[in-house]
């Protein structure tokens, strides 16, 4: 198997991304995580471009990394001055890392329009930078920037300024398809073309313009491209980097190739969403190999073979990338997807309660209702299917009441519930209707099941499901929950939002209350 380097430039390339900011202490972090993944380099940013990314490299010298060799990033030296009194160098050096990466120009059109430089200039400032960085004690890799363009408008000349960075001492030369707009068999054929005239290894960076930079970074490599640069998630300057994520998925799982550490493939969902986190991102469900909907199967046909064998819908076990397989239920279901989703019940084999849940499913979607997210929801509805369900508490009313006070508005909930033969009757204030019924809720109900407390409300969201009846449409209600165990989702329609969103909280209640006894009396962590 030969071993694929993978160079990482999230730090760098991915914070060109809109909206991406990492802190000096994300850095910190990301640098860690990626050196634990097995990545082999780690590109930590720009040292002259801001004082964080010179702090950066400051600090990373303090972090005790395994096996990762952090590198900082820089341009060729301006093309008036010598490579000795250049800032860009001077300040790539200062960051004191054993390897440096120089991105210089390789396509004609751009050292004539944006530099204002000649061809030769360009040619003395690639290798002069270089040379300086190598008798610096620098290993050197050369980002040829626009190379696939460059090679497309001026073969003669990109190969130049390759075989000038090799010349100059460059380890490794990265072919750049900066702009993203080349198509796989161009890649394959210029990476080829290049390994044939240069000794050096070749390295790969492409960009997502054309949604082709996974498929080109396969390309390359399979046209001998040693080095592999992008970021994780994909994220990156305009459309993206190539992802990482994907290519290392594919390069280890389709490929058969070397890359990053043994036990790194099972990591790399959750160090995907590591990623998302540090980025205050939204995961990418649809993301191939660790989103959440990677291997989650909906229409009833595929569920139904899925549950024969995995094989029929998957191409790979999600366990192999750290993911894992879901069931959704909707109205696309059939009665194998119900059968799979209540294989825990005793009632999972009978035919007509199947049945019975099938259309109760198909009939509350069609009221609005949405299953996929509302596992709680749909958890309560088996019982009541099933004859399983015997009410914790039972709802009686509410009202939820908003004043505008001198210091804003003030809500408050009242709630009249039957609980243990009794009546409850609650007020509460809330920071709003739900806030405040929620608290209504627990004041009535903690005292008899006090491990309602540990009940956590984590996501609220709110869609109009029947957008042409204007103010009057119905409203679907998510919320989301977590206990010390568990995390469920529970769904309320109705036209009024504040009924939707009691019948969501009175769920997840009494999902919660459901679990605990569930856990109890199977011996699990978290029961009663
Ligand atoms: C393809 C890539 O993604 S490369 C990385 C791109 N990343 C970034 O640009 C983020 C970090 N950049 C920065 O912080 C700043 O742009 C700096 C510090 C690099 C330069 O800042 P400034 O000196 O203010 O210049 P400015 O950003 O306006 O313009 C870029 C300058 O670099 C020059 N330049 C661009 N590429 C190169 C190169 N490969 N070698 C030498 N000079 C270059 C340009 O000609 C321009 O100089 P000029 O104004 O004298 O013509
Ligand atoms: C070097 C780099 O980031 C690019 O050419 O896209």
């Amino acid at each position: 198997m030969t071993r694929v380097f993978i160079y990482d430039t999230t730090l760098r390339d991915g914070s060109q991304g809109e909206g991406v900011n990492f802190s000096l202490q994300d850095k910190l972090l990301l640098t860690r995580r990626l050196d634990d993944l097995g990545v082999d380099f780690i590109e930590g940013g720009y040292p002259l471009s801001n004082p964080k990314d010179f702090e950066y490299f400051q600090a990373v010298r303090e972090l005790p990394l395994k096996r990762a060799e952090v590198v900082a990033f820089g341009m060729t030296r301006r093309k008036n001055s010598a490579p000795e009194t250049d800032t860009c160098l001077k300040a790539l050096l200062d960051a004191r890392t054993s390897h440096v990466t120089i991105v210089g120009k390789t396509w004609d059109f751009h050292v004539t329009e944006v530099l204002n430089a000649t061809l030769a200039e360009n040619v003395k400032m690639i290798a002069d930078s270089i040379a300086f960085c190598k008798s610096q004690g620098r290993e050197v890799f050369y980002d040829a920037e626009h190379f696939f363009d460059g090679y497309k408008a001026n073969p003669a000349y990109a190969i130049e300024t390759l075989k000038a960075a090799e010349s100059a001492g460059a380890a490794v030369v990265i072919l750049c398809d900066t702009n993203g707009g080349t198509m796989p068999e161009a890649v394959a054929a210029a990476v080829a073309d290049v390994k044939s005239k240069l000794k050096c290894e070749v390295g790969i960076h492409c960009h997502n313009d054309c949604e082709l930079a996974v498929a080109n970074t396969l390309s390359a490599v399979r046209a001998g491209a040693s080095q592999v640069q992008g970021t994780m998630n994909g994220i990156g300057e305009r459309c993206g980097n190539v992802d990482l994520v994907s290519v290392v998925a594919n390069l280890a799982i389709k490929y058969r190739r070397d890359v990053l550490v043994p036990g790194s493939l099972g990591r790399l969902t959750e160090a995907s969403r590591y990623v998302y986190e540090l980025a205050n991102m939204n995961f990418r469900p649809g993301q191939p190999f660790v989103g959440q909907s990677a291997f989650a199967h909906k229409g009833g046909m595929h569920t139904h073979a899925v549950a024969k064998n995995p094989n029929s819908y998957e191409h790979i076990d999600p366990v192999v990338v750290g993911n894992e397989r879901r069931v959704l239920v909707s109205e696309l279901s059939g009665q194998s997807t119900i059968l799979t989703k209540t294989a825990k019940y005793a009632v999972a084999n009978d035919k007509a309660v199947m049945g019975k849940i099938l259309t109760a499913v198909q009939d509350l979607e069609y009221a609005g209702y949405e299953f996929e997210a509302a596992e709680g929801s749909f958890d309560i509805l088996v019982k009541k299917a099933a004859g399983l369900y015997t009410p914790w508490f039972e709802r009686v009313a509410y009202r939820v009441n908003i004043e505008q006070g001198a210091g804003g508005p003030v809500t408050e909930a009242t709630v009249k519930l039957r609980v243990a033969g009794a009546t409850a009757h609650t007020v509460s204030e809330g920071d709003g209707p739900v806030n405040a019924l929620d608290a209504a809720l627990r004041k009535a109900l903690l005292p008899h099941f006090p491990r309602l407390d540990e009940l956590q409300l984590v996501d609220y969201k709110v869609r109009v499901v029947n957008a042409k009846a204007g103010t009057a449409a119905r409203v679907r209600v998510v919320i989301e929950c977590r206990d010390g165990t568990a995390v469920w989702g529970t769904v309320g329609v109705s036209e009024n939002i504040i009924e939707a969103s009691w019948i969501a909280l009175a769920d997840a209640i009494e999902f919660k209350l459901f679990k605990d006894q569930e856990d109890a009396a199977d011996g699990r962590p978290g029961g009663a």
